[in-house]
């Protein structure tokens, strides 16, 4: 191990950082079973070095993780040094190969397929089905005959929003609020299968086939329930799709469109020839563009709106905004989307803050020299050489708050993005190089619109405690364990009308 990361040094432990018997258990039981967890890179890594490696005498391979953007660069940009990790458990296929997690070769073919659809007609439908969504949802919940609106659980309201817009607008499954996709499914919702998936990720990882049916409760029940209700929903939607291609009811020159995602998938596996899609290649695919596509812009969400309410002059700047640009007061449309500069700097410091993956992982392809480089100054200070078939964990939390790239890390502050509002070398939260994310543009519409609908009408507030300051809420609440790399703990807002009737 220690000679796979040429001896950077780090932490010595039971279980390594991938490994996936030790995120299951418990982490610190002692110090010769410490595991580093789920959480460590948010708890520890942000405030140590740039680099640091993880040896595991028990469980896993060897790791470096590295928190500085000349790290990252080199690690996620064009050069064939470093690649996705090559699939090691029976799990790495659970979903099917899919666009998210194959090397660069076979890749190539699914962003071939996939590519096209994600289009100016594309981001047009989202923004047009977000207004309606958000409509449908102020209807159904009844929120304009309150004053104000309580909202227990803020990322359950989030997630239902944005599987019903990924659901309608790379899916075409089309759903209202209250007869929402969010709550198809038999024994469980869809949204809850994905929630259950996403925390026991580990669970189906490990377990052999045959537990299932020997021990058919607890979690074990709850994972196979969650995956067979989602893949039998999958399936039911591919065979439909299929039909509908067959008889030409759909194509994918929809000029509306609807359809391209989920037409091209299911297109690539009945055209055939070189670019053919197989069965899993579908399955994998419409799982990751499913789940990939609500989660993340859910959590982003799920961060930003909590922060809008405790930085009150950042919500006020928004609401200014808003007026600017909506002086009569209607539904904003997607040519309003370049004047809202304000609600997209706020998007994006809260995703600099809570960033909703925390962490990209690559993997060596042969030896490969990386230059570290010095915490404060950020020039190069030495280089390491790692050995082929070493994964390397790019830290975006580290990234996000390292002072030197970001500084005064901690505080949440927009204005950081006024000079270009929409990159920075050093912002890691959609990834960067050939596979950084493809659906950065559709979530921004989606985030974008909700914020510019809701804070239109709404003033969002927390609820502090006696004598306690917004930061001080923030701590308490947005806390550094509650984030790890499952999301923000529970958070609950409230919404207020802005104008009484
Ligand atoms: C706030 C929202 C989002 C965030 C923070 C996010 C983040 C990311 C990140 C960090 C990656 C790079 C992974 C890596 O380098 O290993 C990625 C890739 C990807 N994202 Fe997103 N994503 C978001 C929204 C979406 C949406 C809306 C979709 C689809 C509709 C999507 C689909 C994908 C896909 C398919 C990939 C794999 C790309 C490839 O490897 O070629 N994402 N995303």
């Amino acid at each position: 191990g220690l000679k796979a990361v040429d001896h950077v040094s780090g932490i010595r432990c039971a279980f390594g950082a991938r490994s996936s018997l030790g995120l299951l258990l418990p982490t610190r039981l002692s110090w010769l079973f410490y595991n580093p967890g789920s959480s460590y890179i948010w708890e520890k890594q942000r405030k140590d070095m740039d680099i640091v490696s993880v040896i595991p005498w028990l469980h896993g391979g060897p790791v470096v993780i590295v928190s500085s953007m000349e790290m990252m660069q080199q690690v996620l940009g064009y050069s064939d040094d470093f690649d996705k990790p090559l699939p090691r458990t029976p799990g790495s296929s659970l979903f099917g190969a899919n666009v998210a997690m194959l090397q660069k070769e076979p890749w190539k073919k699914h962003r071939r397929v996939l590519n096209p659809a994600f289009s100016k007609k594309l981001y047009l439908l989202v923004w047009k089905e977000s207004t309606r969504m958000f409509r449908d949802m102020v209807d159904a919940e009844a929120w304009d005959k309150q004053q104000s609106v309580d909202i227990p659980l803020l990322s359950d309201l989030t997630s239902k929003f944005a599987l019903n817009i990924v659901a309608s607008c790379a899916f075409d499954f089309h759903s209202t609020w209250s007869d929402s996709i969010a709550s198809a499914g038999n024994e469980m919702t869809l949204q809850k299968c994905l929630k259950v998936i996403l925390d026991n990720i580990a669970v189906r990882f490990l377990a052999p086939t045959w537990a299932y049916s020997v021990f058919p409760f607890g979690a074990l029940k709850r994972v196979d329930t969650a995956f067979s209700t989602i893949f039998g929903f999958m399936r039911t939607q591919i065979a439909l799709r299929r039909e509908k291609i067959v008889s030409e009811d759909v194509t994918s020159e929809d000029t509306q469109g609807k359809n391209t995602i989920f037409h091209n998938i299911v297109r690539a596996n009945m055209d055939g020839g070189k670019f053919a899609f197989d069965e899993k290649e579908v399955i994998g695919n419409t799982f990751v563009m499913l789940f990939a596509g609500h989660e993340t812009t859910a959590r982003t969400l799920n961060s930003l709106l909590p922060l809008l309410a405790l930085y009150e002059g950042e919500q006020d700047k928004i609401y200014q905004e808003i007026e600017q640009v909506l002086p009569d007061g209607r539904d904003p449309t997607f040519e309003d989307f370049e004047s809202f500069t304000q609600i997209r700097k706020c998007i994006q410091e809260a995703m600099r803050l809570y960033p909703p993956v925390v962490a990209l992982v690559r993997e060596a392809m042969h030896d490969v020299q990386l230059d570290v480089t010095n915490k404060v100054t950020g020039e190069k200070d030495h280089s390491v050489v790692l050995k082929k078939g070493t994964q390397v964990i790019v830290n975006i939390l580290g990234i996000h708050y390292n002072p030197r790239h970001f500084p005064d890390p901690e505080t949440f502050k927009p204005s950081r993005w006024d000079d270009d509002s929409t990159s920075s070398d050093a912002f890691g939260a959609f990834g960067q190089g050939p596979r950084a994310c493809i659906g950065r543009k559709f979530s921004l519409t989606e985030a974008t619109c909700f914020v510019a609908m809701l804070l239109r009408d709404w003033r969002v507030e927390v609820d502090l405690t006696e004598g306690e300051s917004p930061q001080q809420w923030q701590r308490r609440v947005m806390t550094d364990k509650a984030n790890g790399p499952r999301g923000l703990g529970p958070i609950s807002v409230r919404f207020v009308k802005r104008k009484p009737q």
